[in-house]
């Protein structure tokens, strides 16, 4: 793996980037240095953004504050620098003075009386060049675009007043704001606001990905978010977060080269896995065909469905290719039992996915398919069996390999002694993880995933175009399909998992660049996931 590859990669929590930071002083890097050579590629990124924003059209004021920084400026744009008293404001006054000196009207906020030394000696220096600086925010009313200089990862506890105020302020007014290393006011590891927080179009983070950027809350305030790699030695980042991360961004590069591409040319479709889907009710048949699509798309050798035996037809129908096994049913039109073909037993497939559209009647099913010594994925009604059931000392029992794929609510319900997915998700999935001995899959806006071991993966881009009912159907399916075709293949299933997740989004992504965030149906999704490997 390249550095870039690896940095891609790598995300850390606020501890771990003190220490690599303490590594490199320590290596007799000055701290000063280090400073002048980070915040000058954050002025160089932000100069290229005022100019390319020069040419921009006037801005939509309803895709404000999101848009990117589609203000005309005329004649220079005014930019407002939000400096705090430790090293990210030291940073903001580095690049405060490096605009200054480009030619842009600069003003300074400051409002500590007590700054870090070399944050200080900045501002003094800015001042003495003719940098204006105020305690006051609404001195800075008119410009442009601001930076948050405020607080990176050192901020430890709730923003209060005036500080508090001043960043309510700038939010309101709905202009472009560039933060550097995180908005201010996020917590670093966790993405919860402390006390308020600025909401930014752009976020600078400096060297490495902080964990808090990809937990689902902080995303209403990192607007879109870059690397500034400022060569961290890899040395120093394996000395402290090891040979193996254990927290890990998706990458394109390793998704890619985790699926069954290319096929070998002496193959046939049971080499390339079977799969078998159990799903779908007489209330809930569009499940299974949204199932069944998805599993299609993953290119899976071999597909069978298992259904009530009233949607064998459509089934048959629209998914021509698949083998359609029609159960019976309960009265409700749930399914009853299976019922597969002669000298068919669960152990000739090569992966299950079980639950969307099931209805909750459908329980015993699950305990066969538990049973079964097969890699099985639990989603939907299946995930809500098992935790009637017991997750934990059910998984406990279970001998293959497992991945559950809940959305926060269906986790809360399997996993109620488990820390809230809603405060710390890579916290909760982990112990879910741990707990249950699974692999778990907790969807999102960045979507985690999670092994019995500890390490986590997490989904770095997506789109809300995704919620939407069915988007998670599809997910099961081409999660299953993925899963057969590995069966062979050394791979971990948690990097199949997270492949799945991530060509779940990519195509959403590339379906809603094509027709907007509100044309990405989960049937319309599952015809953009080929599209995503072209
Ligand atoms: N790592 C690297 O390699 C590099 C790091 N760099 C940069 O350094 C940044 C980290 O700098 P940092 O450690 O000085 O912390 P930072 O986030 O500026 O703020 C901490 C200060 O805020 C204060 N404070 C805290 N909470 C508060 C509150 N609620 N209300 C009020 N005050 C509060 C706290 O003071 P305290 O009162 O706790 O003594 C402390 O002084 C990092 O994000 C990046 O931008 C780059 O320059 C170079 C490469
Ligand atoms: N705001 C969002 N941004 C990105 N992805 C999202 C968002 N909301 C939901 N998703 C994704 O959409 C899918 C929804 O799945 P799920 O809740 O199971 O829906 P359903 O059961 O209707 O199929 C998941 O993959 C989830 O990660
Ligand atoms: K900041």
């Amino acid at each position: 793996m390249n550095r870039q590859e690896l940095i891609s990669q790598v995300v850390v929590t606020a501890q771990q980037m003190r220490e690599i930071e303490g590594r490199i002083f320590a290596g007799g890097m000055p701290v000063a240095a280090l400073m002048e050579k980070v915040a000058g590629l954050i002025a160089n990124r932000i100069q290229r953004e005022l100019a390319e924003t020069n040419t921009y059209s006037p801005p939509t004021p309803h895709l404000l504050p999101h848009s990117p920084l589609t203000t005309p400026y005329s004649p220079s744009p005014r930019v407002g620098i939000l400096v705090g008293p430790g090293h990210n404001g030291g940073d903001a006054l580095v690049v405060a003075r490096e605009l200054y000196f480009r030619g842009y009207e600069v003003s300074i906020y400051c409002p500590f009386s007590k700054l870090k030394e070399l944050t200080s000696q900045h501002l003094q220096y800015a001042q003495s060049i003719g940098i204006p600086s105020y305690q006051s925010i609404e001195q800075l009313a008119d410009c442009h675009l601001y930076v948050d200089g405020l607080f990176g990862f050192g901020l430890e506890r709730a923003i209060s007043d005036p500080i508090a105020t001043a960043i309510n302020q700038l939010n309101e007014w709905h202009k472009p704001a560039i933060s550097i290393d995180l908005p201010s006011g996020l917590h670093t590891d966790t993405g919860e606001v402390l006390g308020t927080a600025v909401r930014a179009t752009h976020t600078l983070c400096l060297g490495l990905w902080k964990l808090g950027l990809l937990q689902d809350h902080a995303l209403d305030y990192v607007g879109k978010a870059e690397l500034i790699d400022f060569d961290i030695p890899l040395a120093d980042i394996h000395a402290i977060l090891g040979k193996l991360l254990s927290i890990k961004r998706i990458a394109r590069t390793t998704a890619l080269s985790t699926l069954p591409l290319p096929r070998p040319p002496v193959t046939h479709k049971y080499k390339e896995g079977h799969l078998l889907l159990i799903c779908g009710s007489r209330r809930y048949s569009g499940g299974a065909l949204l199932t069944g699509l998805g599993a299609r798309a993953s290119g899976v050798g071999m597909l069978s469905i298992a259904v009530p035996e009233s949607l064998k037809s459509i089934m048959v129908a629209q998914l021509p290719e698949a083998l359609i096994i029609g159960c019976p049913e309960t009265e409700s039109g749930a399914l009853a039992q299976l019922q597969l073909p002669e000298n068919t037993d669960l152990s000739k497939f090569n992966a299950i996915a079980c639950g969307p559209g099931l209805t909750r009647d459908a329980s015993p099913i699950l305990q066969e398919v538990l049973d079964s010594t097969v890699p099985l994925v639990l989603d939907a009604d299946g995930l809500n069996i098992l935790a009637d059931m017991g997750t934990i000392p059910t998984l406990q029992k279970r001998q293959a390999p497992t991945v559950l794929t809940p959305h926060a609510g269906e986790f809360k319900r399997l996993f109620p002694n488990i820390s809230d997915p809603n405060k710390d998700r890579v916290k909760a999935v982990r112990e879910a993880a741990e707990q249950s001995t699974a692999v778990v899959l907790l969807k999102g806006a960045r979507t985690a995933i999670a092994t019995p071991q500890g390490i986590v993966w997490l989904n770095p881009e997506s789109t809300p175009a995704l919620a939407r009912g069915g988007s998670g159907d599809v997910l099961t399916g081409l999660l299953g399909g993925l899963l057969a075709q590995a069966s062979s293949k050394n791979i971990p299933i948690e990097d199949i998992t997270a492949t799945a997740a991530w060509w779940h989004s990519q195509a959403a992504i590339l379906a809603a660049q094509e027709r907007t965030e509100l044309g990405v149906d989960a049937h319309t999704l599952t015809q953009y996931l080929l599209q995503v490997l072209r």
